[in-house]
Parts: structure tokens; sequence; C-alpha cells
């Protein structure tokens, strides 16, 4: 429940705020409501086009928040009903997007307009009528790292200046136009330049989040049981559903990129003192990953595969992983970050954040997650005979 006569980092006691929240029915959206619902006083303006992840805050009416939640359904892309909500809110974040990378390359047009045309008019009226903004970027604007550009068996791979991601230092290097891959980064690049910009010559309070693979409860949907079969979501769903169907795990292009896991609720802990400590986070751009966490693709399925045998009980498939190419699996114009370990001084000198859950633990609840919401339905979906 809301806390009361809670102070900031600095002493200050927090007024109660509106929080207008773009594309609070998606995964991160749905955690971010959560936490404010049940540990602050904060109100919320919930935007979003779905809200079948947030419908257990809506519903029913005798929910002791309901006075603190309001649902609006709405396409920012065309409604007229978004100023005024940004105007009604003391902050907007901004979460709406396309951000899987199954879309990147297939639907380059549709990425590119969701993640930069769309978010044009938030920041516009955010900048017009002083409202403060926090708007969800991606550490994929960072794409490969200088790294990556060294001889194979260079000693300097092994030097942290040629990997660990800065944002006040690193470069962004994405590859050519055709690997069409990085219209999703190259667009969140250049709102993060737009909003920047309203900083510097306007005014603009802001803060910019670049999450680093952000993983949990509710991330995306099990294809065939909450989405559609075709669908490839991100990776976390992509093992979940071959662990819930007794499948290979498919290892794009040998499962050799790494990456850096956070687990959804430390994550929300980092934005929460974002909200909450305004004077520290404004006009900054925030790092929000475990450094702790990096695996191979590889060893994140082996690992799941490990955790979801114990969580389900089940013994481990004998063939656990395949290998498949990334034409294969993402079609043309796929291309990939190497490595992603967040620097974390920024964040660590503004809002004194730390991640804490291991790789293990967070696979352990997210996994026990998986199994209870899916396992019944996807073996009634295996269950199903075709039609001929
Ligand atoms: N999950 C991560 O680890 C991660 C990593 C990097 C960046 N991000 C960024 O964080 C944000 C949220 O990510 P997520 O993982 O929660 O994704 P998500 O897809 O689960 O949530 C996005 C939500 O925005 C909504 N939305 C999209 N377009 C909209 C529109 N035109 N009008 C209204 N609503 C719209 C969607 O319906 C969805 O509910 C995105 O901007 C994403 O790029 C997330
Ligand atoms: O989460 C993030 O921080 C950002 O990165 C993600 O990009 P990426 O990490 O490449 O996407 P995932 O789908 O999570 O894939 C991770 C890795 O696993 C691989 N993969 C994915 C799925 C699969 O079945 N098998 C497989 O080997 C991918 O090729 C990639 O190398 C998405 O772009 C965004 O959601 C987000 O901005």
């Amino acid at each position: 429940m809301a806390t009361a006569n809670k102070v900031d980092l600095d002493g200050r006691p927090i007024k109660p705020i509106t929080i207008c929240m773009i594309g609070a029915g998606g995964f991160i959206g749905s955690h971010l409501c959560e936490k404010l619902l049940l540990e602050t006083p904060h109100k919320i303006l919930a935007l979003d086009v779905y809200n079948d992840k947030i419908k257990h805050l809506l519903e029913p009416d005798s929910l002791p928040w309901v006075d603190r939640i309001q649902f609006h359904r709405l396409n920012i892309k065309h409604d007229s009903r978004l100023e005024g909500l940004i105007k009604m809110a003391d902050l907007t974040i901004n979460l709406a997007a396309i951000c899987t990378p199954a879309d990147y390359n297939t639907r380059p047009l549709d990425t590119i307009y969701s993640n930069f045309i769309d978010a044009l008019p938030v920041v516009k009226y955010c900048s017009e009528n002083n409202k403060r903004l926090i708007h969800f970027s991606t550490c994929e604007v960072y794409g490969k790292t200088i790294g990556s550009f060294l001889p194979k068996d260079s000693p300097l791979r092994e030097d942290p200046a040629y990997y660990i991601l800065k944002e006040d230092a690193s470069p962004c290097i994405f590859g050519p136009i055709e690997k069409q891959r990085w219209s999703y980064a190259c667009a969140k690049q250049l709102i993060e330049r737009l909003i920047y910009a309203e900083g510097a010559e306007n005014g603009l309070e802001f803060t910019i989040v670049r999450p680093f693979n952000w993983i949990g409860p509710r991330m995306d949907f099990i294809p065939g049981i909450d989405g559609p079969s075709e669908g490839v979501p991100r990776v976390l769903a992509c093992f979940s559903n071959a662990l819930l169907r007794r499948e290979p795990l498919k290892l794009v292009d040998g499962g050799q990129s790494q990456r850096t896991f956070v687990y959804i609720k430390d994550a929300i802990e980092a934005v929460l003192l974002m909200i909450e400590n305004p004077a520290r986070a404004n006009g900054h751009i925030f790092n929000v990953g475990n450094p702790h966490n990096e695996v191979t693709v590889r060893q994140l399925a082996e690992m799941m595969t490990k955790v979801y045998s114990q969580v389900s009980g089940e013994p481990a498939p004998e063939v656990p992983t395949v290998d498949v190419s990334s034409k294969e699996f993402y079609g043309e114009g796929y291309d990939d970050s190497d490595k992603r370990i967040p620097d974390m001084t920024i964040i660590n000198r503004q809002l004194g954040w730390n991640p804490k859950t291991s790789l293990w633990d967070l696979l352990e609840s997210t996994l026990t997650y998986q199994h209870r919401t899916y396992a019944e339905a996807v073996k009634k979906a295996i269950a199903k005979p075709t039609c001929s």
C-alpha cells in the first residue's frame, strides 16, 4: 500500500503525482503499474491499445487503488485525446513501441514509424506544455562493440575499454542500411537526439532509459496460446515456448552473441527512483541492466533447460538445442549486437541503484510463472487433432 511520508534520496517529502503512462499495457508497463499502485500514492493514466496484462489491476471495481488508475484504450498514432491526457499529468512515461527483433527487418517501416514518428507528438506535447518526460529507448542504440571490429585473436578484445557501453562515451555502431535489423536502433537513436535537443534548446525536462534485456513474467507471448502461432517473440518467450512444448531451443547462428539479463523487478526499482527523484534524473540518459548476469545465448539456453526441468519436474529433453541460421529464423537483413555490458557509473552516482537478482534466481521465478500460466494450455494445444 501507499507509504505515508516517504522521502526522496535528498530527504525531501515525495508528493503524489499523476503519471501519463503510454504503453502501460505491455510487459514493462504492467510491472510499473503494479509497483506504483502497490507501493506509492501516485495516480496513473494508463494508455494502450491492449490491457490484458493489466486486467488484474483494473478489475474488479473493489480493488483498493481503483481511483488511482484509469485505462484509456487508444492508439497514439491517431488520437486527439493524447495532448489532453499529457496535460492532465505531471509526468509522461513513453513505453509504446514495436520492440521485437523479428519485426525490425521484416516490418522496417512500421518499426521506424513506431519508434520515431509516433513518439514525436509525445515529445512535442511535453515540451510545449512544460511536462516532464521519461522516454524508453534501448541498449540497442550502442549497436555493436568497438571490440567486434578487432581481429579475432587481438588481446584488446579482453580490454573493457573495447566493449563496456557508456552513456556519455561509447559510439553508436550500426551495420549497413541493407541490414534492416538496425531500423529500430536508428529510430530510437534519433528520438533520443531529438529529446536531448528539446532539453538543450527548449528546456524540456527529460530522462532517457536504456534497458539492457529486462526479462520476467508477462514478457511477450507464447505463440499459438496468447499470441499468433507464426509470431516470433523475444528470446525469453521463444525459449519458454520450446521448453513448454518439449522441442529443441533454436540457437541463431550458433548462439554465440552475448547478453546481460536483468530481472524486471530490479529494473522497475530503478524506474521508480527516476520518477521520485527528478532533480537527480532530469537531463540524464541511464543504462539499466545487470553487468554480472552475462551469458552467451547458448549458455542461456542451457541454463533455462536446467531450471525448467527443476521447475516442471520433467527430465530435460535428449536434444535440448538445435542450430539455425539467422536468415532462416529472422529472414533477410538480420544482424546482431555481439555483446552488451552496461557501464553503471551514472546510475550508481545519480540514483544509487544496483541490480540484485542472479540469472539463475530470475529464471527460476520467471519459468515457474511460465509453467503455471501456460503448461496446461500448451498440453491441450498439442493434443488437439490438426484439421486435414
Ligand atoms: N523489455 C526490454 O528489455 C526492453 C529493452 C530495451 C528497450 N525496451 C523499450 O521499452 C519499451 C517497452 O518495452 P516492453 O518490453 O514493455 O514492450 P511491449 O511490447 O510489451 O510493450 C509496449 C506496449 O506499447 C503499446 N503500444 C505500441 N504502440 C502503441 C500505439 N501506437 N499506441 C498505444 N500503445 C502502443 C503496445 O500495445 C504494448 O502494450 C519499448 O519502448 C522498448 O523499445 C524494452
Ligand atoms: O531487450 C533489450 O534490451 C533490447 O534488445 C532486444 O534485442 P535482442 O536482445 O537481440 O533480442 P532477443 O530476442 O532477446 O534475442 C537475444 C539473442 O537471442 C537470439 N535468439 C533469439 C530467439 C531464439 O529463439 N533463438 C536465439 O538464438 C537472438 O538472435 C539474439 O542474439 C530487442 O531489440 C528489444 O526488446 C530491446 O530493445
